[in-house]
């Protein structure tokens, strides 16, 4: 047996926790459950209204829902791996939870945006290894893109499985932990920018007389066209970019608009403020968390 083999053989036998059942959670959870990484049951889910956000996972996935106090305490002592997938805002009051519950035997793979590893630690005690990741909303189809740092603590099992987890729902780039705001910024935050594209593009179709469904596919078979073309070939995407662009011609006179408007000054700074968000949203939960 090779050892992403035996990596996934282990994983078949662990249970998993997601504590925090929205948006990132389900992209996770549909990933794991549609690539048969895991049995939907062996998949525990929570949330905090603990309404039918959960049942509404279990009829979808298959996965367990969690709604009694005593299973869920259950779940997050027993479980091999615990997904810390609530909002930054939130975090504090969940992870000051899990002090005393969760042990140095488990695995807490993080997908919050800004948490350091070491404020995690401290709420939860810094024995307890941690995968800190910034994941996207692609997963859900297999074509996410993840960052990931670790805890010092997380020995080379918990990070090849951890690695076979996001492997498992796209591509997975390990960093060091300060990077993992740019990843933020780029990758975590950058679908939305995409659709935001999108969007817009639709809407000047639609303007110039093209039918929805018609704006629709154009828009999304360019947008997917052109991200398989980069892979595919490995272009450089100036070098893509020009070969689209006749001189004198349509592309020319569009760029010339984008650059007018300052287009990718405005991509630079936003995602360079996503990443700072990132920070941002970091500092106020270590400040948070050391009161
Ligand atoms: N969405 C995205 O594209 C990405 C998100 N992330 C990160 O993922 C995290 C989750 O984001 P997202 O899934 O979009 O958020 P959602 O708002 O969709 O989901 C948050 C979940 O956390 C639950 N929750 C909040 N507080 C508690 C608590 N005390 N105990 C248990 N569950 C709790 C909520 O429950 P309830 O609804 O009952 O309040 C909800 O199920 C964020 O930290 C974000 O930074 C990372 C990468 C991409
Ligand atoms: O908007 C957010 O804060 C989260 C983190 C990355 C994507 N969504």
């Amino acid at each position: 047996m090779t050892t992403n083999e035996s990596t996934a053989a282990s994983l078949r036998d662990m249970r998993l926790c997601f504590y925090g059942a929205g948006s990132m959670a389900e992209a996770l959870i549909q990933g794991l459950t549609k690539r048969g990484l895991i049995a939907p049951e062996r998949i525990g889910v929570m949330n905090r209204s603990n309404g039918g956000r959960l049942a509404e996972l279990a009829e979808r996935y298959g996965v367990s829902p969690l709604h009694d106090t005593g299973e869920r305490l259950a779940w997050l002592r027993e479980a091999d791996i615990v997904f810390l997938a609530m909002k930054p805002k939130d975090a504090g009051a969940a992870l000051a939870a899990l002090r005393g519950v969760v042990t140095e035997r488990q695995l807490l793979v993080s997908v919050i945006a800004g948490l350091p590893i070491a404020t995690i630690g401290r709420l939860v005690g810094e024995n307890v290894p941690v995968v800190r990741t910034m994941p996207n909303t692609s997963s859900t189809i297999g074509l996410g893109a993840t960052g990931v740092s670790y805890s010092q603590n997380v020995p080379a099992e918990g990070r090849a499985v951890a690695e076979t987890i996001f492997g498992a729902v796209g591509m997975t780039a390990v960093v060091d932990e300060p990077l993992l705001d740019a990843v933020t910024g780029v990758s975590g935050s950058g679908p939305a920018y995409v659709y935001y594209l999108m969007e817009a593009m639709i809407d000047a179709a639609g303007q110039l007389g093209l039918a929805p469904e018609a704006a629709r596919e154009l828009t999304v078979q360019t947008v997917l066209g052109a991200a398989q073309m980069m892979r595919t070939t490995g272009g450089d995407p100036a070098e893509l970019r020009r070969k689209v662009t006749s001189p004198g011609g349509t592309t020319e006179a569009a760029i010339a608009v984008l650059d007018e408007s300052g287009f990718p000054d405005a991509v630079r700074r936003a995602v360079a403020r996503a990443a700072e968000r990132a920070g941002e949203l970091g500092a106020i939960m270590e400040r948070s968390a050391s009161k």
